[in-house]
């Protein structure tokens, strides 16, 4: 059983037509998940569906212990930071970048409400262990995308979440900013308090040692789950995709040839 996430048996139909099938999927505090899956195989509506932005047409889902259908979901969203790159344009593009992250304590767009020096000195250590506290004076129209991606995450973190989800959180970034932002994220699993983590990518070379699980899912259905060791192999992921391919770990990262 999951304490963090709990989907058991769950199916979401569209059309009649399913979109998520027999999904079985636990995640415990202490793990950090990747997932997964080419274009269209049901990550985001996976993530809909822990969010409960949908709802399953069969199946039970629980999160941070919590069944969906039996609470307040404004309550169950406090708890959890969500990270999208198409949270970019959201943000008001005046706001200094300081104040983006300082927003986060209350989810709102800019800050209204008073803001203690605890907040601030919160907000500069996000802002350092995602490497970008050099930015702290920068107007936010004036940050290249990777930045932004980093004031988002640690927006997200200012609320102290205890489920961060990252949904194709390198979209649009080149390959140093990437490395950038994963140098971040890497840094903010090394804190004590941090949140179980669910990142979601097409992109196998973003699976950092932090990620010890590894969620496959196509057509809707999980393909393979567990260890991030043994579901990244050449022979699994050749099946995965239906192609032969070769996967070769360095510095603890797979990397994958064609
Ligand atoms: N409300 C809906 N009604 C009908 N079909 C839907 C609905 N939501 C999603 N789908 C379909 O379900 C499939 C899975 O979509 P989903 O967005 O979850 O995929 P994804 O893995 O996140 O894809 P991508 O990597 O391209 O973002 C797609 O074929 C999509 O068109």
């Amino acid at each position: 059983m999951g304490d963090t996430i709990m989907l058991e048996n769950v199916s979401l139909v569209r059309n009649k037509k399913p979109i998520v099938k027999n999904i079985n999927w636990n995640v415990n505090k202490g793990e950090h998940w990747a997932v997964l899956g080419l274009n269209g195989s049901g990550k985001t509506t996976l993530l809909n569906l822990v969010m409960g932005y949908s709802w399953a047409t069969t199946g039970q889902v629980s999160v941070l212990g919590l069944s969906l259908g039996k609470i307040d979901l404004n309550e169950l969203r406090k708890r959890i930071g969500w990270v999208s790159s198409s949270f970019q344009e959201r943000m008001r593009p005046y706001d200094s970048a300081e104040d983006i992250v300082i927003s986060g304590k209350h989810a709102s767009i800019g800050v209204y409400e008073s803001i203690t020096e605890k907040d601030h000195e919160r907000a500069l250590h996000l802002m350092e262990q995602l490497g970008c506290i050099h930015l702290y004076n920068r107007t936010y129209q004036f940050c290249s995308q990777g930045e932004r991606q980093k004031l988002l995450i640690a927006r997200a973190l200012m609320a102290k979440p205890e489920l961060l989800i990252l949904d194709e959180a390198t979209t649009g970034l080149d390959f140093l900013s990437r490395e950038g932002l994963m140098k971040g994220i890497a840094e903010i699993a090394k804190s004590p308090e941090a949140p179980v983590m669910i990142f979601v990518t097409h992109h196998i070379e973003e699976i950092m040692p932090l990620f010890n699980k590894t969620l496959l899912i196509r057509d809707g259905e999980i393909f393979s789950s567990g260890e991030t060791k043994e579901i990244v192999s050449s022979h699994a992921l050749s099946e995965f995709f239906n192609m032969r391919v070769n996967i070769e770990w360095r510095e603890k990262r797979p990397w994958i040839k064609i």
